[in-house]
């Protein structure tokens, strides 16, 4: 499949679920608890629904895997090639307390790997896509789009970390790169900030399911980076448990020494 020729159809698709999001953001929304206690706004369940509505338009057969969509068993999941990975709303915290840095995250994922994915930040009016192979692209606030790429290795690593989940292993790994700078960033915005440049690496010491990473993980690797698990291999998709093992992103000169 040619994914450049539906990437434009893609992110319209994206831009209109992030302008419905932007819209109930600036509103005085209502938040509720999911069972696992995260929280959830109606800008979830209105960006889900744009979404799934506007891929099934771009592509009837591919399936969907979504946050916010009905739990699809792995029975039926093993038997994917290819599909669309989802997060309607990545960073609902950071959405509920109003810092402005939750994206909305859409992927294909094919053979287990992400190979292309749009990532929006609807109240930052940001955008960011990347098709694996053949390279990444950055929209700024004033619309312009330009080619991004990650930086060449700093001797003082830029470290980008969840300021909602800096745990006990996440400071460990961090004190042991040695001299360092703090990033900070919210949702997927972590991977899109290495793939500009303007960060290092992100160790992500600590729980996340595939939809959270699947988007900004194309983005990240069509820039020239990677994503890897701590046994030194590419963090994949399409597992039977769609929660994520630990993982380091950041520019292609990591090497993980376990
Ligand atoms: N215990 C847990 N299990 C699974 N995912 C978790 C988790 N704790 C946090 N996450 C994921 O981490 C994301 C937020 O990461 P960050 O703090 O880096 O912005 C959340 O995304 P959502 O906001 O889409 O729910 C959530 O999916
Ligand atoms: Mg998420």
């Amino acid at each position: 499949m040619h994914y450049s020729s539906i990437l434009p159809d893609v992110i319209k698709v994206a831009d209109e679920a992030s302008e419905k999001v932007l819209h109930i953001y600036q509103s005085d929304f209502k938040v509720s608890y999911k069972a696992d206690d995260s929280p959830i706004t109606a800008a979830d369940t209105a960006a889900h629904d744009i979404i799934t509505h506007g891929l099934r338009n771009i592509s009837r057969d591919i399936p969907i895997l979504s946050e916010e969509g009905k739990d699809i068993p792995w029975e039926e999941r093993k038997h994917w090639r290819r599909f669309w990975l989802v997060d309607p709303i990545d960073g609902t915290k950071d959405f509920t307390q109003r810092t402005g840095e939750f994206t909305v995250n859409i992927a294909m994922i094919e053979d287990g790997e992400p190979v292309m994915g749009v990532v929006i930040a609807p109240a930052l009016k940001e955008a960011y896509w990347g098709v694996v192979g053949e390279g990444a692209h950055r929209r700024d606030r004033t619309g312009r789009v330009h080619s991004i790429r990650v930086a060449e290795p700093k001797a003082v690593k830029r470290v980008v970390a969840s300021k909602n989940h800096l745990n006990e292993d996440t400071r460990a790994f961090i004190d042991a790169l040695g001299e360092h700078e703090l990033v900070q960033a919210g949702s997927s915005l972590k991977f899109c900030r290495i793939a500009e440049g303007h960060a290092d690496i992100y160790p992500r010491l600590g729980p996340t399911c595939e939809w959270d990473t699947g988007a900004a993980q194309a983005v990240l690797v069509a820039a020239g980076g990677k994503v890897e698990t701590l046994d030194g291999t590419p963090l994949k998709y399409g597992k039977p448990d769609v929660l994520n093992p630990y993982f380091i992103a950041a520019g292609s000169w990591y090497r993980h020494r376990p």
